[in-house]
């Protein structure tokens, strides 16, 4: 069984990362800056902030980070979000979600310049996905082929089923299995909880992938001897953070599985600084 570890995999991404934008300041270039905006007190959200944060600082990318009360408007948002589109400085801009209750977040969402939406959930960049153009990837589903890819895990006329279709994950989880870029082309079925007979279609996956949000939702009779199992889920249980999946009931019948912690997640963040460093290039006419 292969580990996909995605902690090393995104240390390795970060090295590399910082290596490219070293080596682009010592020629003058400046450096790549990411707006981060957190609205409210959200103790998970403000975890992945100062991760987010601290992940830029490590690969040389400027982070201007926006805190903001909860009980801020949505005119406030949307203000701060047109004055950093303005600014020539700031290459990516990212709202962290979930906003507080009241706030409208596909309207603040709608309003990031798609050239600065490094997260990739500008209905501009989810288009572009679709219709197989370039543009921002959202990130969770980024990581998870970028954490394959350097697997050696193929997907190629495999059987993919993903277990969730929110707009960040699941959705455009399924877009970038079919085809994405020169790799993907997997058969994929997208489940929900409304899909009957759900168990035995993950039982027929080559590769499942579960981003659903139920602690140990996938249990071993769900999964196919030799599967690749990709686990987004994160879930706080008394017993700790879990995954979406049963790991250790699972671990012995598959070929490869993401761990929780230390699967996605941190693929995530290492997603957003590529994200990050590609819109900086783009914005200086740096890219190939
Ligand atoms: N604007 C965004 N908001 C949210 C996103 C996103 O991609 N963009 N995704 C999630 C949260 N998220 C990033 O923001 C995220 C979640 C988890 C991790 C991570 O590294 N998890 C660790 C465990 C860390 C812990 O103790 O919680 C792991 O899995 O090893 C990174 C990023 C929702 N919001």
């Amino acid at each position: 069984m292969i580990l996909l570890d995605g902690k090393a995999t995104a240390a390795a991404i970060r090295s590399e990362l910082k290596d490219k934008v070293a080596a682009q300041e010592a020629r003058g270039i400046r450096t790549p800056g990411l707006a981060v905006i957190l609205v409210g007190e959200d103790p998970a959200s403000q975890v992945y902030v100062r991760n987010k944060e601290k992940a830029c600082e490590n690969v040389g990318i400027r982070s201007l980070a926006y805190r903001l009360p909860a009980d801020s408007t949505q005119d406030a948002v949307e203000g701060l979000i047109r004055e950093l589109n303005a600014r020539d400085d700031v290459d990516g801009i990212l709202l962290q979600l979930p906003l507080p209750k009241g706030l409208d977040s596909q309207a603040c969402l709608d309003l990031i310049a798609p050239d600065k939406d490094v997260d990739g959930f500008h209905p501009v960049n989810m288009g572009r996905l679709a219709l197989g153009l370039p543009g921002f990837a959202p990130c969770t589903p980024a990581g998870v082929i970028e954490l394959l890819r350097r697997h050696n895990v193929t997907t190629s006329g495999k059987r993919a089923v993903v277990i969730g279709r929110s707009n960040i994950v699941g959705k455009p989880m399924a877009m970038m299995l079919w085809g994405y870029g020169d790799f993907a082309n997997a058969t994929v079925t997208v489940c929900h909880s409304r899909t009957p007979e759900l168990a035995k279609l993950c039982a027929e996956a080559d590769i499942l992938v579960a981003a659903i949000g139920r602690p140990h939702f996938v249990t071993a009779d769900m999964v196919k001897d030799g599967a690749v199992v990709v686990d987004v889920g994160i879930n706080r249980t008394d017993d700790g953070l879990v995954g979406d999946c049963d790991f250790a009931a699972i671990k012995d019948k598959v070929s490869a599985i993401t761990p929780v912690p230390g699967g996605v997640g941190p693929m995530t963040i290492a997603m957003l600084l590529v994200n990050t460093v590609k819109a900086c290039e783009n914005h200086l006419g740096l890219a190939n």
